[in-house]
Order: C-alpha cells, then structure tokens, then sequence
C-alpha cells in the first residue's frame, strides 16, 4: 500500500451502518452511510433524524443491527467481522449540548477529572496547554454555577481533551447559547480543531454555523 493512500485512510471516516432504537413497529429505524477522507466532518439534519443516535453509536452507547464503523483507520465496529470495541476502549471525547460539568467540584476539578480518566496512558494534551487553549485560567478556582453558557462549553471542551481521547464527538456544543454567545465560542472550537489534530465530528441543526468549523457537510435524514 502507498503512503499517500494509507495516509487518507487514517484522518477519514467510513460509517455504514443501520441503527434501531424502541421497538420494531413503532420504533426508530435507519441507515447512515458517510464517507470522507476530511478530519473534521459537520453532520447536519432536522429533529429526530439520528444525529445523537449516531454519535452514541460511534461512542458505543448504542450497537448498530448492521454495519461499520471505521474512524482514523481503526474500526471500532464490523458486525460482519464480530468487532465491537467496548466504549472506554474508543477513547471518545464527548461534548454534550448541556456542559455537564460536575456541580460539586470546581472548575479545576472537572479539568483534573477528565486528566483522571486518561490513566497511564499516552498523555498528548496536558492541563496548561488546555487551560491557555481555551481561555479558562481565570475561571480554575470559580465553581460551576455562576459561569456563563459559553464558559461552561469551554470548560467542557477541556474536560474531554483531557481524558486523552482520539476522536472528539461534539453534539450540538452551541445550541443552548445565544447568537452573541455562539460568535465567542466559534473561535475556540475552530483552536481545538487546529491545535488538537483529533478526528472530530459536529453534529448542529444550522448549516452555516457547521461550514465554520468542519470541512465536510453530511446532511442525514
Ligand atoms: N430509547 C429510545 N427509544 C425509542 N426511540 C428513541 C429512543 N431514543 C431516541 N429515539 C428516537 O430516535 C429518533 C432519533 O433521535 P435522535 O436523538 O438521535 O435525533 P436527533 O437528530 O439527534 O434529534 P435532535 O436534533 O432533536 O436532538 C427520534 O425519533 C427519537 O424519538
């Protein structure tokens, strides 16, 4: 194999799969199929077209009744080949709609728990950098209450970095923020996506926002 065609295959994506949820007659049932050699890929679609059902997918939160999942080269599920990584194994940075930041522990703490997580192994992203990465040296010692929507996704971008992921899968990060609120946090996600290197997939309802940051639409539904 040449060096440029195994370098395409690992930054791209390769999902064909068929995802069911609730029960067989009334339940949610569909096929995905995306394909591209891009790092940093938007999935797009209206309300209840899957978004979230696939990115619990890629995570391995829901098991697809067929298909595959390759990411960056590795395959993390082939029902054909009986591969199905366990989820902790996938190492998926996760960013919800809502932060969920732990109320109990400060903002160096839900950092600190992320890096907790990481274990022993390879650390490539490390408490300082994500800290001046994303703004949020200001804000260590504050606890999670009284921080502002856009702060809280900061702190929850740096809480997945953390936990050393390979993949960053980023759910709708921007919804729950107003239109000011969006513009100040688009910068950041645009210096993760450089400074990470991190295959990352960005799910939103809003086309426009998504060009900003991924370098392949995939519209769904
Ligand atoms: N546990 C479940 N049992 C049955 N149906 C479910 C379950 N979870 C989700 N669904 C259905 O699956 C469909 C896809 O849901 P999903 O949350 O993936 O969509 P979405 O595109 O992310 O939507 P939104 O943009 O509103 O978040 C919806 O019709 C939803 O009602």
């Amino acid at each position: 194999m040449n060096a440029a065609v195994s370098a395409a295959e690992n930054t791209g994506f390769d999902i064909d799969i068929e995802l069911r949820r609730g029960d067989a007659r009334s339940g949610f049932r569909r096929a995905f199929a995306i394909r591209s050699e891009h790092r940093v890929i938007a999935v797009v679609g209206d309300s209840g077209a899957g978004k979230t059902s696939l990115l619990h997918a890629i995570a391995g939160l829901l098991r697809p009744v067929r298909g595959r999942i390759v990411v960056a080269g590795e395959t993390l599920f082939d029902r054909e080949r009986r591969i199905d990584l366990p989820a902790h194994r996938r190492r998926i940075g996760y960013v919800f709609q809502d932060a969920r930041l732990f109320p109990h522990l400060d903002v160096r703490a839900n950092l600190l728990y992320g890096l907790r997580g990481a274990g022993a192994r390879e650390r490539r992203f490390e408490l300082d950098a994500i800290v001046e990465l994303l703004g949020i040296g200001h804000l260590l010692a504050r606890g999670t209450a009284g921080l502002s929507g856009g702060e809280m996704q900061r702190v929850a971008l740096g809480r997945a970095l953390l936990s050393q992921p390979r993949i960053l899968l980023l759910d709708e990060p921007l919804s729950m923020l107003d239109m000011n609120r969006r513009d100040e946090l688009l910068p950041y996600l645009q210096r993760v996506r450089e400074e990470s290197g991190l295959p990352m997939i960005y799910v939103s309802h809003y086309p426009e926002e998504v060009r900003r940051i991924a370098e392949d639409v995939h519209r769904i539904g």
